[in-house]
């Protein structure tokens, strides 16, 4: 794994660290981490795996788990589809063209804000509290939490999800104010762990939603497929399509170098490398999965 880990490492030089968020631009771009967890309880990992990052878009699927179980499937997908777009995460292009203004996955920011405005609770730190301890369940790692500075790095400039917000406030998908759903959406992107926990929360969503220690459900299975499917169809973004071919896993990334990968049935994956590529992937993370895929049959297809 170490020798893996090496010579992907190489590809940090092509990518760049995000900086439209402030504090993520402070990241170190050559850093590169793997953890592999299988279900018997083994673990392999290489790199640097205890640098700790924020999970950004990678939130987006644990929201959804969480929104699927407490509202249910028919109420989440009336306010947001389930189709990939192909279009950059942040864009609001096809909000506006659209007949109706519904986002057209929960993948993408406009759908994420969507997901988030409807996890329920009485006040911003409530509803983020339960984001969070069922985060803590799913990593077994009752130390989770989010990131101040970029949680208010993040706040500072997300005027696109600003944007975005308005724009479906208008249309009445969301009926909340902008302001605490900007909050508890910046500090869901900066609930941050390292790759040890990240691959166990990815192995919760391959084992269709089972504890791999206690055997536990500690979500149901069908939402495990619902969220593991667009993994597979928009958890790349606008490289999905490429993704699926070229590696065959269904993965989740972020802007700040997380990917987290399920392999139904057998193992769950956690990377960090904050190199980015041009669609805001982990450019070494992907080689990495590239090389792994390959090497030991991982794609699911
Ligand atoms: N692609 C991402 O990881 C985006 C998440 C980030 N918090 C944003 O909304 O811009």
């Amino acid at each position: 794994m170490k020798l893996i880990v090496e010579e992907a490492r190489k590809w940090t030089k092509a990518g760049k660290v995000a900086d439209y968020i402030p504090a993520l631009g402070l990241a170190n771009p050559h850093d590169l981490s793997i953890a592999i967890h299988s279900p018997n309880g083994e673990c392999v990992s290489a790199g640097d795996i205890e640098k700790k990052f924020t999970l950004q878009s990678i939130s987006k699927v644990i929201s959804l788990a969480l929104v699927l179980m407490e509202q249910g499937k028919e109420d989440v997908f009336e306010r947001v589809g389930m189709e990939p777009t192909g279009d950059p995460f942040n864009s609001i292009a096809k909000l506006e063209t659209m007949a109706v203004a519904k986002p057209l996955n929960p993948m993408i920011n406009a759908g994420a804000l969507v997901v988030t405005h409807m996890i329920e609770g009485n006040s911003v730190d409530e509803r983020l509290n339960r984001l969070i301890s069922f985060i803590q369940t799913l990593s077994a790692d009752s130390e989770v939490n989010y990131c101040k500075e970029v949680a208010k790095s993040e706040y500072e400039t997300a005027h696109l999800n600003r944007a975005l917000c308005y724009f479906l406030k208008e249309h009445g998908v969301i009926q909340e104010e902008v302001e605490p759903l900007i909050d508890l959406y910046t500090k869901q992107c900066a609930i941050e762990m390292n790759c040890l926990d990240l691959a166990r929360i990815g192995l919760v969503f391959a084992m269709d939603g089972k504890d791999p220690d206690t055997g536990k459900q500690l979500m149901p299975s069908a939402v495990a497929r619902i969220c593991k499917t667009f993994m597979v169809t928009c958890g790349m973004y606008n490289a999905s399509g490429e993704f699926a071919i070229k590696i065959g896993i269904p993965a989740k990334s972020g802007v700040a170098g997380g990917i987290m990968g399920a392999v139904p049935g057998k193992y769950g994956i956690g990377i960090f490398g904050p190199a980015l590529d041009e669609t805001g992937n982990s450019i070494a993370g992907i080689k990495l999965l590239e090389l792994l895929s390959e090497n030991y049959r991982l794609s699911m297809f």
